[in-house]
């Protein structure tokens, strides 16, 4: 068996955009003239294709990421003619869904980015393109809703340009906007599309309207420039005067040069909605976005040594592939979505997960379509593929070849910073909750599962409030739990007010082996962001090297158990100064509960110093609600950081403690009869102001 498709002609992308700029819209769209679905449903009905789970159809937002396999022939390019595949990964645009965002974007080689034409960049894009800043995914724009009354193509583009830093080059030009939207000028081959009717018909290569020549021309010379910083031939013919002689293969050899090196963002136009604009991002998906094998190998480490190895985007070499997404099916149990990234993975075959060292067998293989899975017996470097069957596997997770293991890097860690405790009714429910969150942990990293030490209730902590609002509908709705579940709250750490250095002398003597550990420690707290910093300061072998771990890890587990409330330690340092040992009795274990106990008594006399999160928040309002804006934001202990003018909105962005924004983003809603907006995201861990700081954690707020 070998590929359908060569590699060259895949296209693994993502849509990302701020909530309701038409995400699903347009992939549903996309989806549409891809061919695989006849009829699109429209997001308000609750019927589209990739929405999946049901709170998502209540909701009307994505939550999930689903992957989804298309083909798309270009009309115009360098790939004219050729069939590609299309993968396209769904992304949420919700803060609270970060997680959703960051694996998307770590498995995905390309994305347009889609925008609301009458806002330009609104703040949540902001937040999504950085993020794909940090993945360095090349990227395309799409200016969306460009037949909604106020949609202004100049604005967008200008925004991308003002408030992303990009460098954005628009490669067509709308015909009319708003209601007047009716067809574009394609400035590569200065050609015009002219919409027909709603069904997504049009005439193309039609001559640019005499109305629009001028605009056309300006903006021509404007992608000649851009095209001649990024490719010499371009550039010759652009200091020579030659302008004429720029042709469409310059300009596409260029476009897609620039995005692949991400020095230029090409901008599309259209309305996914009316279903105008879209045979063309997809011709431009194609010509310009990466194929795999454009990009650099993929790295990984070797597990257990600090060996690096690449994986080139082959299918003859070993296999590597990463479990990036989870979901839950009733019909057919746990589906593991994984991007290949080399080799050929087989149905049936043995992959090693290095990450818990367990063998899985891989079952059956598919390729999610919009509408059906096609089950397939390979898939090869490149592909996005669903697999069943595999047992151990969490999201973040590496298969590979037993032979020769790799660990690719997983997705960034996730501070949570919201918990709340959920109490099952009965033993029989507790075997259910225990079950449904088991589920859900796995599929998502970002959501973490820990008892209370003291009531012995099950604690959840996630991202945000919604993020915990989702986890624990899914555990009542899906999973059928039947629990009482608390208010949700802040999730606390502590850290250390003042270096000390603490003696411990750990002896037990219960008439068999004892156990003798000594140690001195120096005791206090390390910069933010730090967790442990441990030190091996002693001289002249005072505790063995071999010992030290065991001490490392006994202050590792009381800092995670906490010394105050369950609350988690944070941000000490510790440095192991001296201690001594006894020529029989002096074990690891031993060490370890010196160095916990140790820790403790420390704490006692170093100080706790309670921290907590502090989001970073932007409030886009009309001017009319500003004072109230600013007013409400000062009473929940807000700094405001900045306010700038966004066309007729005002921006705000400020710091503000969690303990004082729940409910913030649905009260600020309704008192803005809906015209105020809010996204949030972890700023920093921040003192508690020292008035609060000897109260118990639920009196803070
Ligand atoms: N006028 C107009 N409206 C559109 C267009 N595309 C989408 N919409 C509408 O905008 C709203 C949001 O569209 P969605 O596709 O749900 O947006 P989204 O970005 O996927 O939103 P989330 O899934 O919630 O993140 C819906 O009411 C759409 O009907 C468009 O091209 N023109």
């Amino acid at each position: 068996m070998s590929r359908s498709t060569r590699i060259e002609r895949y296209r693994n992308i993502g849509i990302m955009a701020h909530i309701d700029a038409g995400k699903t819209t347009l992939t549903e769209r996309v989806l549409f003239f891809t061919g695989r679905i006849h009829a699109t449903g429209e997001v308000h009905d609750g019927t589209t294709e990739l929405d999946w789970l049901p709170q998502e159809k209540k909701r009307g937002i994505t939550i999930t990421s689903a992957a989804t396999t298309a083909f798309w022939t270009p009309t115009h390019g360098r790939a004219a003619g050729t069939p590609h595949r299309v993968n396209i990964l769904d992304t949420p645009g919700h803060v609270d869904f970060t997680i959703e965002v960051e694996r998307s974007l770590r498995v995905l080689d390309g994305a347009v980015a889609v925008f609301d034409a009458s806002q330009g960049v609104e703040p949540q894009s902001e937040a999504v393109w950085r993020q794909a800043d940090r993945y360095g995914v090349p990227r395309i724009a799409f200016l969306n809703k460009m037949d909604k009354v106020g949609a202004d193509f100049d604005m967008s583009v200008t925004s991308i340009e003002e408030r992303l830093g990009a460098r954005p080059v628009a490669v067509q030009l709308p015909l009319g906007e708003g209601p007047e939207f009716r067809g574009l000028v394609d400035l590569v081959r200065m050609r015009a599309v002219l919409f027909e009717g709603e069904e997504g018909r049009y005439l193309d290569d039609q001559p640019v309207p005499p109305e629009a020549r001028e605009q056309a021309e300006l903006y021509r010379q404007r992608l000649i420039e851009a095209a001649a910083d990024v490719d010499a031939g371009v550039l010759e013919k652009f200091v020579e005067g030659r302008l004429d002689e720029v042709t469409a293969e310059d300009l596409e050899r260029a476009l897609r040069a620039g995005t692949l090196s991400r020095t230029l963002v090409p901008v599309l136009c259209g309305s996914a909605f009316k279903k105008k604009g879209v045979q063309m991002l997809l011709d431009a998906i194609v010509n310009y976005l990466p194929a795999p094998s454009d990009l650099p190998s993929v790295e990984g480490c070797v597990p257990g040594k600090e060996e690096r190895v690449s994986r080139p985007a082959s299918d003859a070499g070993p296999p590597a592939a990463l479990a990036f997404k989870l979901m839950n099916d009733k019909a057919v149990g746990s589906i593991v979505f994984l991007r290949v990234y080399s080799g050929t993975l087989r149905a049936g075959t043995v992959l090693l997960n290095p990450v818990t060292g367990k063998r899985e067998r891989v079952g059956r293989l598919m390729f999610m379509h919009a509408n059906r899975r096609e089950e397939v017996a390979e898939v090869y470097a490149g592909d996005i593929c669903a697999a069943l069957g595999l047992k151990g596997v969490r999201t973040g997770d590496t298969l590979s070849d037993p032979e020769a293991p790799v660990v690719l890097e997983s997705l960034g860690v996730m501070e949570p910073v919201v918990q709340l405790a959920v109490e099952a009714r009965s033993p029989a429910e507790l075997t259910k909750l225990e079950e449904g969150l088991h589920r859900l942990a796995a599929e998502d990293p970002s959501l973490r599962v820990g008892v209370d030490p003291e009531s012995g209730q099950v604690l959840l902590s996630g991202m945000g409030e919604l993020h915990l609002e989702v986890v624990v509908d899914r555990l009542l709705t899906e999973y059928g739990v039947e629990a009482r579940v608390g208010q949700p709250k802040v999730a606390y750490r502590d850290t250390l007010r003042r270096k000390v250095r603490q003696e411990y002398r750990h002896v037990r003597q219960t008439g068999g082996p004892g156990q003798y550990a000594h140690v001195v420690l120096d005791v206090g707290p390390a910069p933010r962001g730090a967790g442990l910093v441990f030190v091996d300061d002693t001289r002249g072998g005072s505790i063995p090297k071999e010992l030290v771990p065991a001490i490392q890890k006994g202050v590792a587990g009381a800092m995670d158990r906490g010394v105050r409330d369950g609350i988690p330690l944070v941000d000490v340092e510790v440095r192991l100064v001296d201690g001594g040992t006894h020529v029989k009795d002096s074990t690891p274990q031993a060490f370890s509960m010196a160095g916990s106990l140790a820790l403790q008594e420390a704490v006692k006399r170093a100080g706790l110093l309670a921290l907590e999160p502090v989001m970073e928040v932007e409030v886009t309002t009309p001017e009319e609600y500003l004072g109230d804006v600013l007013g409400d934001l000062a009473a929940r202990r807000g700094r405001v950081q900045g306010m700038e003018a966004r066309g007729p909105a005002r921006v705000v962005s400020a710091r503000v403690p969690m303990a004082s924004l729940f409910g913030y983003v649905t009260g600020l809603r309704g008192r803005t009869q809906g015209r105020a907006q809010a996204s949030m995201r972890l700023g920093a861990y921040e003192p508690v102001p020292e008035a609060l700081q000897s109260l118990p954690a639920e009196a803070r707020a």
